[in-house]
C-alpha cells in the first residue's frame, strides 16, 4: 500500500499503530485479577514524566495494522479485550471496537480522557492527567476514574476529577510505581478517612505478568 493510502486509513481508524498484543491477567482496578487480551496502541502527546509506557508515545516506530487483522487475532485469546496504549484516543476508536463488539467481545479502554471520546465501549477506565486534563463527555461515561498519585498534591487534584464523573464511578488511587513505597501509605489512610475511594495496585509488576 502507499503511504498515502496508509496515513488515509489510519485518520478513518481502519489502520491503527500497533506496539503490541498480549494475553495477561488485568492488573488494574475494577476488574483486576481477570484474564483479558491486551491491545497497545502507539502514540501519545501526553507526556507524564513517570510514563511506564514511553516506548509507545511515538506513533511512527509502530507499523499501522489492519484493525481486521487485530479482531481476528484478538478474537483467538479472551472475549474481554483491554484497549490501551499510548493514548488510544488519539485516533478513532469506532472501527475497532465496532469490529470487537461484532464478533462478541467486549470491549475495554485504559484512557487519560484526553481526547474526543470515540468507540464503542462495555468499560472506560479514565485516568485524567493534569497536564492535559480530559475532554467532553468521557467524564460521564467512565466506569471507574483511576488517578494515580505521585506526590500529596495529587490527591487534591483526585478530589477535584472525582467531581466531575457520574455518581455510579468507581474511584481509585493508584500509586504511581517508582514512588510506591512512599505513597502507598499515604493512599492507605486517605482511603480509610475518605473510604468513597478504593486503592487500585498494579498487581501485574508484582505478579511478574506483562
Ligand atoms: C500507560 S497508560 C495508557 C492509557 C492512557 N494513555 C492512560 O494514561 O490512561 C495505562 C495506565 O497506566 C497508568 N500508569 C502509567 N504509568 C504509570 C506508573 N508509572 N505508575 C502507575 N500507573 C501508571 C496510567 O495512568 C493508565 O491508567
Ligand atoms: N496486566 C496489565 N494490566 C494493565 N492494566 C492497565 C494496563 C495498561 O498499561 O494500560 C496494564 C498492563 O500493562 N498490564
Ligand atoms: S497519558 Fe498514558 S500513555 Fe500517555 S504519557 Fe500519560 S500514562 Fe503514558
Ligand atoms: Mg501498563
Amino acid at each position: 500500500m502507499v503511504l498515502k493510502e496508509v496515513m488515509h486509513l489510519v485518520d478513518k481508524g481502519e489502520m491503527l499503530p500497533l506496539m503490541e498484543e498480549f494475553y495477561t491477567i488485568q492488573g488494574e482496578g475494577f476488574h483486576k485479577g481477570t484474564a483479558a487480551y491486551f491491545v497497545r496502541i502507539g502514540g501519545c502527546d501526553v507526556g507524564c514524566h513517570w510514563c511506564d509506557v514511553k516506548e509507545s508515545w511515538n506513533a511512527e516506530t509502530h507499523p499501522p495494522t489492519k484493525i481486521s487483522k487485530i479482531v481476528a487475532n484478538a478474537a483467538n485469546y479472551s472475549d474481554t479485550i483491554v484497549v490501551t496504549g499510548g493514548e488510544p484516543l488519539t485516533w478513532d476508536m469506532k472501527p475497532l471496537t465496532v469490529a470487537l463488539k461484532e464478533k462478541g467481545l467486549k470491549t475495554h479502554v485504559e484512557t487519560s480522557g484526553a481526547y474526543r471520546l470515540t468507540g464503542v465501549w462495555d468499560w472506560i477506565c479514565l485516568s485524567p492527567k493534569k497536564n492535559k486534563l480530559p475532554v467532553g463527555e468521557v467524564y460521564n461515561k467512565a466506569d471507574e476514574l483511576k488517578v494515580i498519585v505521585y506526590n500529596k498534591h495529587d490527591l487534591i487534584f483526585a478530589e477535584e476529577q472525582a467531581e466531575k464523573v457520574g455518581e455510579n464511578c468507581i474511584l481509585y488511587l493508584q500509586p504511581e510505581w517508582s514512588v510506591r513505597d512512599k505513597v502507598t501509605p499515604l493512599i492507605v489512610d486517605y482511603v480509610m478517612k475518605n473510604p468513597k475511594w478504593k486503592v487500585s495496585l498494579q498487581t501485574h509488576k508484582y505478579l511478574n505478568i506483562p
